[in-house]
């Protein structure tokens, strides 16, 4: 986004940034009695916005240093970085599209673009590999067959290319069971726009809709008879009654029992890179290392509990031993 070098992340900052988020996406979701009674919203009780205005008040001043640093190289017309950063300070100031819709970045839009990048981007994809990683551990059958996949796709080859993932049928079985499993944005907020009756249910305008993402990726009637709590990859391969539909089911939003990145005009607009990213991350990790639970831990060590949140993370987070092998 702000590319490396002098924009890059030191790894301090780097740590603190991943402490910010991991509070954020907490105290972002703790009930709040202001949400409730609206009227109590000034005072606070709760100190949850004075939580959240600290390390929002964090978050903005790490993404201003770089957009500082930037104007005066660019105003003294030195070569651009061609980097995100840069594309959007040449939206800044003016109708983006020039058709007076309004779309105009300024400080406030540049902040909370990066934001938005910074915290739903960072925190969702790297939950979803720890528990892909976890559920994989705790399966020794499911990591065989996955690994045993990458080996006679990649060969002993290090590098896993984005061409490489349409013939890693079963790697993406492990993604899409992950995500039904463990759907790192467990709740969708959307607001009612204009007041609609759905099923006989009348919303008002303005209502705050929560849509629970974790509970249909469990409970649809499609999973419902097939131990919807276990993690069985196999599901979309092909092991039902009908093989090719169950290899259909996606999670780009058509099929409503598989909804990670929501559905519709809100879908998640990060989807196209986290899905890529998943992969490739994921491919990686275990094409290229042996792994195992850490021990001298009571059991496995590896605890399923989950830390709810905007982003449902594990509670506690995943240690593994890994063995280069590649
Ligand atoms: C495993 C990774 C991810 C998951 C599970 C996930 C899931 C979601 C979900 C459920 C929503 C709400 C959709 C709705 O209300 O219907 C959402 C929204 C969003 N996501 Fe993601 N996301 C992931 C990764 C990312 C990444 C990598 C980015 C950006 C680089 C991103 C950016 C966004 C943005 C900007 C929105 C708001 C879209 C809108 O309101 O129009 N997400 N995501």
């Amino acid at each position: 986004m702000f590319s490396e070098g002098e924009d890059g992340l030191d790894a301090a900052t780097a740590r603190e940034l991943r402490d910010v988020v991991r509070e954020a996406v907490v105290v972002a979701a703790v009930p709040n009695l202001s949400d409730y009674f609206p009227a109590l919203a000034a005072a606070d009780l709760l100190g949850v916005r004075r939580r959240i205005e600290k390390l929002v008040g964090w978050m903005y001043g790490l993404i201003d240093r770089p957009i500082e640093r930037r104007r005066h190289p660019r105003a003294a017309g030195e070569l651009r970085k061609g980097d995100l950063l840069d594309v959007a300070l040449d939206m800044e100031g003016g109708d983006v599209d020039g058709d007076d819709e309004g779309w105009v970045m300024n400080q406030e839009t540049l902040r909370g673009m990066f934001m938005d990048l910074l915290v739903t981007g960072s925190g969702s994809t790297t939950s979803t590999v720890e528990w892909a990683m976890a559920e994989l551990l705790l399966n020794p059958r499911c990591m065989h067959k996955v690994r045993e996949e990458l080996r006679g796709v990649l060969g002993t080859r290090t590098h896993v290319a984005e061409s490489n993932i349409d013939r890693l049928t079963y790697l993406q079985a492990v993604v899409k069971e992950t995500l039904r499993l463990h759907p790192t944005v467990p709740i969708g907020l959307n607001k009612a726009e204009a007041t609609v009756e759905i099923q006989g249910y009348r919303i008002p305008k303005g209502t705050t809709v929560y849509v629970n993402i974790w509970d249909i990726c469990r409970r649809a009637k499609t999973w419902a008879d097939d131990d919807p709590e276990k993690f069985m990859p196999e599901r979309f391969v092909g092991c039902g009654d009908d093989k090719e539909e169950d290899r259909m089911i996606g999670f780009l939003g058509t099929n409503f029992e598989l909804i990670p990145f929501g559905a519709g005009r809100r879908i998640c607009l990060g989807m196209p890179l986290a899905e890529r990213m998943l992969h490739l991350m994921l491919a990686s990790l275990l094409h290229r290392f042996d792994w195992a639970p850490l021990p001298g831990q009571d059991g496995n060590g590896i605890n399923m509990e989950e830390q709810f949140g905007l982003v449902l993370s594990m509670a506690t987070p995943l240690r593994a031993v890994a063995k280069q092998v590649l």
